[in-house]
Order: C-alpha cells, then sequence, then structure tokens
C-alpha cells in the first residue's frame, strides 16, 4: 500500500511521526507495551495464590492461549488490512455498532485503571525510600502521583508523543535489568527450594490446584496486556505482514522474560516467603541473591519501566477513545482535537478517569494487585470479541487452501476456549465490579447514536444492556452491603 502515511491514520497515531514502523521498531512497541509493571511484581502476585506446580500449569495454559491469541492478532492484522484500529474496529465488524462501542469502553476502562495501578506500583517503589510513600496509596503518594498524572497531561497536550526511538531505548532500559536477573539467578537457583512444597498442600491458604492455577490467572493475563499494541498501531507499519510477525515476536520474548523471573524466583525463596514480599518483589529476590545493589537495580529499571508505559498507555487510552469518536460510535467530544493536532478532549476524559480513580484508591485502600485484578478482568471482553471475530473471519473468508483455514480456525477456537476459561477465573467478584465499569458506558453510546440522529439500540442489543445493567445494580448493591469489596 502506498498512502501517504498522514493521509488515513488517526491523529494520535500519527502519534510518534517519522518514517513507518519496521519489524524491529514494532516488536519494541509490543514489548514496551506489555513490559510495563507487572514483571517486576510477578513473584509475589503469582505466589499469593500458587505454589510452583499449579504455577508451571498456568503457564503453560497462558502460553498456549496468549500464543493463540496473538496469532488471532496476526491473523487479522493480515486478513483485515482495512480495520487498522484494532481491537476496537474487530468488535464492531463482527458484532455490530454497540458491541463495537462496548469493546473500545471496556478496553479504555482497563487501560486507564491499568495506569493507575502504575501510579500506586511507582508510588510503593518509592515508599521503600521515603517511608510517607507507605504502599502508594498514601496522600503523600497519591499527590505526587496526581501531580506526575497533570505532568504528563500537559507534555502530551503539547504534541510530545512516544517516538519510536524513544520507545526503542526504554523498551532496552527495562529488558536489561530482568536479563541481568535471570543469569544471576540460574547461578543462585536451588532445586530443593523450589520442590519443596511443589503443590501447595503445606499452605493452608492455598486451596486445591485448580484453585491455585485459577487465582494467578488475573495475574498472568495483566502481564500480557499490550499484546495487541501493533495491531492498535497498524496503519503505521511499513509492511502489513510485519504487524504479526512483531506481534509474535514480543509476545515469545516476553514469554521468555515472565517465565524465566517466575520459575527461578520460586527457587530462590520459597512460596510464602515471595508471598510476603513488598512489591516490586523481583528487586527483594534479586537482592537475596548478590544483596542490596540489585534490588536498587530492579528499582531503578522499574521506574524507568513504568515512566515508559505511563506515556505509552495514555496515547493508547486516547488513541481508542479517539477512533471511536471518530468513526461516531463515541461521542463528538471524544474527537476535539487541540492546535497542536492532539485528541485533547480523549486525552481530558481519560486522565480525569485516573485522577478520579486515584482518590478511590486513597479512600479504599486498594492496592496495586486489586487494581490489576480489575483491569484484567475488564479487558476479557474486547479480547474475546478479537478472538470471536477471528473465528468468525476464518470461517467466512475466502481461503485459498482448505488447510489453512482449518489452521485459523484451530488457532481462533482456541483463542475463543482461552478467553472463556479466563471469564470463569475471573470469577464472580471481578466480573460484577467490571459490570459496574461498563453498564454506563451506554449513556455514552445513546449520546453518540443521537448526534448522528441514528437509531440506538436494536432488540438483541437491548437485552444483552438489560442483563448488564442487572448486573452492575446488583454489583452497586453488593458495594454498599459489603460482600463485594475493591
Ligand atoms: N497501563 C496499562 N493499562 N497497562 C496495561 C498493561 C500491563 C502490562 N502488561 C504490565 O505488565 O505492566
Amino acid at each position: 500500500m502506498t498512502q501517504h502515511p498522514s493521509a488515513e491514520m488517526p491523529q494520535a497515531q500519527a502519534a510518534a511521526e517519522g518514517p513507518r514502523l519496521g519489524l524491529p521498531a514494532l516488536t519494541a512497541l509490543v514489548v514496551g507495551s506489555m513490559i510495563g509493571g507487572g514483571i517486576f511484581a510477578l513473584p509475589t502476585n503469582v505466589a499469593v495464590s500458587a505454589a510452583p506446580g499449579p504455577m508451571l500449569i498456568g503457564w503453560a495454559i497462558t502460553a498456549v492461549g496468549m500464543l493463540a491469541l496473538a496469532l488471532v492478532f496476526q491473523m487479522l492484522a493480515n486478513r483485515r488490512p482495512d480495520l487498522n484500529t484494532g481491537i476496537y474496529a474487530y468488535a464492531k465488524a463482527g458484532f455490530g455498532n454497540f458491541m463495537g462501542f462496548s469493546s473500545a469502553w471496556g478496553y479504555w476502562i482497563s487501560a486507564f485503571i491499568g495506569t493507575v495501578s502504575y501510579f500506586v506500583l511507582m508510588g510503593s517503589t518509592i515508599g521503600q525510600f521515603i517511608p510517607a510513600f507507605g504502599e502508594g496509596n498514601t496522600a503523600a503518594a497519591i499527590g505526587f502521583a496526581s501531580a506526575l498524572l497533570w505532568t504528563i497531561h500537559a507534555l502530551v497536550l503539547r504534541g510530545i508523543r512516544t517516538a519510536a526511538t524513544l520507545n526503542m531505548l526504554t523498551t532496552i532500559a527495562k529488558v536489561v535489568p530482568l536479563i541481568l536477573f535471570l543469569i544471576l539467578s540460574v547461578l543462585a537457583f536451588r532445586f530443593g527450594v523450589f520442590t519443596a512444597d511443589f503443590w501447595g498442600q503445606a499452605s493452608p491458604n492455598l486451596g486445591s490446584t485448580l484453585d491455585q492455577v485459577k487465582a494467578m490467572m488475573m495475574v498472568t493475563v495483566w502481564v500480557f496486556i499490550g499484546i495487541e499494541g501493533a495491531s492498535t498501531y497498524s496503519s503505521r507499519a511499513a509492511r502489513r505482514s510485519d504487524i504479526g510477525r512483531g506481534t509474535v515476536l514480543g509476545f515469545l520474548l516476553t514469554l521468555f522474560l515472565l517465565v524465566g523471573v517466575n520459575v527461578l524466583s520460586m527457587g530462590i525463596m520459597s512460596q510464602q516467603e515471595l508471598a510476603g514480599l513488598q512489591d516490586p518483589s523481583v528487586a527483594y529476590v534479586l537482592e537475596a541473591v548478590v544483596g542490596p545493589w540489585g534490588a536498587w537495580l530492579i528499582r531503578a529499571g522499574l521506574l524507568v519501566s513504568l515512566l515508559g508505559a505511563m506515556l505509552a498507555w495514555t496515547l493508547l487510552c486516547t488513541e481508542i477513545l479517539y477512533a471511536a469518536a471518530k468513526d461516531k460510535e463515541m461521542p463528538r467530544f471524544l474527537a476535539r482535537e487541540n492546535a497542536y493536532g492532539v485528541p485533547s478532549g480523549a486525552l481530558l476524559a481519560t486522565n480525569l478517569m485516573v485522577q478520579l480513580f486515584l482518590l478511590l484508591t486513597y479512600f479504599n485502600d486498594s492496592t496495586y494487585l486489586t487494581l490489576l485484578y480489575l483491569a484484567s478482568a475488564t479487558i476479557l471482553l474486547p479480547y474475546l470479541f478479537s478472538a470471536a471475530y477471528g473465528l468468525m473471519v476464518a470461517s467466512r473468508d475466502h481461503y485459498a487452501s482448505a488447510r489453512e483455514r482449518t489452521r485459523d480456525q484451530w488457532t481462533a477456537g482456541l483463542a475463543v476456549l482461552y478467553a472463556l476459561w479466563l471469564l470463569y477465573a475471573a470469577g464472580p467478584q471481578y466480573l460484577l465490579l467490571s459490570s459496574l465499569l461498563y453498564a454506563p458506558g451506554a449513556l455514552l453510546f445513546v449520546k453518540a447514536r443521537r448526534e448522528q440522529g441514528l437509531p440506538v439500540f436494536r432488540p438483541w442489543e437491548l437485552g444483552l444492556l438489560s442483563l448488564l445493567v442487572l448486573a452492575a445494580l446488583y454489583a452497586a448493591y453488593g458495594l454498599k452491603q459489603g460482600f463485594l469489596t475493591l
């Protein structure tokens, strides 16, 4: 395709101006949006719910399921070059306007809650040398986070964007300490520690193997969020085929780092010791191996990583709202641009929500872990829609060879199964909470459709909406009565 780079792409995508992205840059984009905070806190966040044996099972399921999802994104990037805003466009093409809207809305919610969790994790990291920051949800930490938030806001408003080179640099800066961690802890790994309580029978609070596997699923989803990064920016790729390759390559690299970090740390400390560490737990594990400098190295890597990821995710949040508003699925004010061509309406809406949730975090005492569970649960629907759309495409499209079709059907089928399993593993608490977040979106959808003078809901959409509203009301009631908590 030879279209002019800026002719068709949405503003926030024209984002990091400059040359079109090749394979290394697209891979760095995927790795850069996937590696934010999750991996640095992984040992503890898995250990709170799983012993080594279940952990290995959990990773096996995740590796297969996420690979299937990555391959679906690859397939869709290749077969549907017209749908170049990724996740949101797939849901809309497959399931109509309201589902497209809901997918964008849910993705956006997950993404901004994820950003809130980054601020909390940053706060708790700083809290390790400035006690007033505590677990990242104290008044000092929230005050600092708010100041940083609006600084980023001001920078983005002036047209600052993650240029491909900057993203490449922060990606390298975060991957290097992690690789160092892998090398050093291979040497310190003790098989005896890893196998001592392999199935977690000695820890009464862990539950059955299935319970343990289920409980770690939201953490493994969290660490892979961003896998859709290259698809979202697909209009900027130099070659279509590189989007899929970058996605799969980025997936494999990140999987290697994640499994490495998680498995090795369980051979250095026991599950119970790991479960008791503060975030970022990787710092403490490395400290146990090489002494205090190890912890400082990891903390530094994490802070760089978080800053880079905050900027990247602010742009992703803005982009998805803006893309949907340009398409008229979201109200007009979200398509507004300022003099620098920045989607200022979408940016403001995003950061106001981040600010609101920072305050809620303070009043609720929410932690990094509770926020990431919520962000993972809310993204499941957009992932499910993408996988299901992949299945539709694989079944209906014209294929040159039957073998290729069968392969795509299997891949997409597997991705759908994985997404359904995740919904089951997420459990009612977080699904109810996320229905509470999804439901108000309908008001924006109504506004958008009215602005266009279009009919709002089709009958089956109304049916779904009523279910959603019922779930949301129940969740609100649960929060009030205290049988649901954040
Ligand atoms: N700000 C966000 N919404 N981040 C979501 C991505 C999370 C990323 N996979 C991580 O482990 O940190």
